[in-house]
């Protein structure tokens, strides 16, 4: 069903809330290395797609796919194993505010590994210098900017080496210039880790800016009307939704 570059594939997949349906008759793939961009206008599934991507909600139909592994007809075992090699970045950035940076991005090698402490403080260090927080180790949450929230939150989506990063919203409550600098964070470990990167936004800047691949759901239809390289779609999409969509604000620069 999958080849060796398909890291992920959904096939007709249906979500829904009870018998409120939200989406259905999703097919796509998200190839490994990706930045696999989920677009679409304001409450159209974006989100509730992240959550069966990552094994939060179970589809009401479909399957989702991790290479050749049936995610939600697999035992529960595999399943966890799966979700170990994912890391998310929640909208908040989602650390506790009682804990330091440090303290939150060890938390998961805690949590899942039996890492000696010194080996734990070690990995700590390795994460936040990748995310340009060196020397923040003692601060807590809410002694650091918006955008330094961000990256200590993806230091510890990091924390155990995923192969595959979520981040739901990344650029909210982020000046341009933050989300600028996240984006190029995104497409640095990308490029240093090997990593697939899935990212729900609505940001055009970043869409354009990072994106290689996308799908676009739409509320009205209830399922997908558009998938592909973004700048690609913005060049070739016929559907007026798409297209105003990503002609909405500035337009790319090449
Ligand atoms: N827990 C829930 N129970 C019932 N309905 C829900 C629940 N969560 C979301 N919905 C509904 O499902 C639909 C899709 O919501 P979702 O949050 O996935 O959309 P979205 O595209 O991420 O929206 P936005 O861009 O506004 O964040 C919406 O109509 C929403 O009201």
């Amino acid at each position: 069903m999958t080849t060796a570059a398909v890291h992920i594939t959904v096939h007709d997949l249906i979500m829904a809330y009870g018998s409120v349906v939200v989406q259905r008759d999703l097919n796509f793939t998200i190839q490994r290395g990706d930045i696999f961009i989920i677009m679409g206008g304001s409450g159209c599934g974006k989100s509730t797609l992240l959550k069966h991507l990552i094994g939060l909600q179970a589809p009401a139909q479909g399957d989702v796919w991790y290479e050749d592994r049936n995610f939600w007809a697999a035992s529960p075992g595999e399943r966890e194993a799966i979700k170990r090699r994912i890391g998310v970045l929640f909208q908040s950035g989602a650390l506790l505010s009682s804990m330091t940076l440090a303290e939150n991005v060890a938390l998961p090698l805690e949590t899942y590994t039996t890492l000696s402490p010194a080996q734990i403080r070690d990995i700590v260090a390795i994460k936040l210098a990748l995310v340009g927080l060196s020397g923040f180790e003692g601060y807590l949450p809410n002694e650091i900017s918006g955008g330094m929230k961000k990256r200590a939150g993806l230091a510890r989506a990091m924390a155990l080496d995923p192969d595959i990063l979520f981040f739901d919203e990344p650029s909210a409550g982020l000046d341009p210039i933050s989300s600028r600098l996240l984006d190029d964070l995104i497409l640095e470990l990308r490029e240093s880790l090997g990593a697939t990167v899935v990212i729900v936004t609505h940001e055009l800047a970043s869409i354009f800016a990072i994106g290689t691949n996308s799908v676009f759901l739409d509320a009205d239809s209830k399922t997908m009307i558009a998938q592909g390289g973004p700048k690609h779609l913005l060049e070739t999409t016929e559907d007026p939704k798409v297209r105003t969509f990503l002609t909405r604000g500035s337009l790319p620069q090449d």
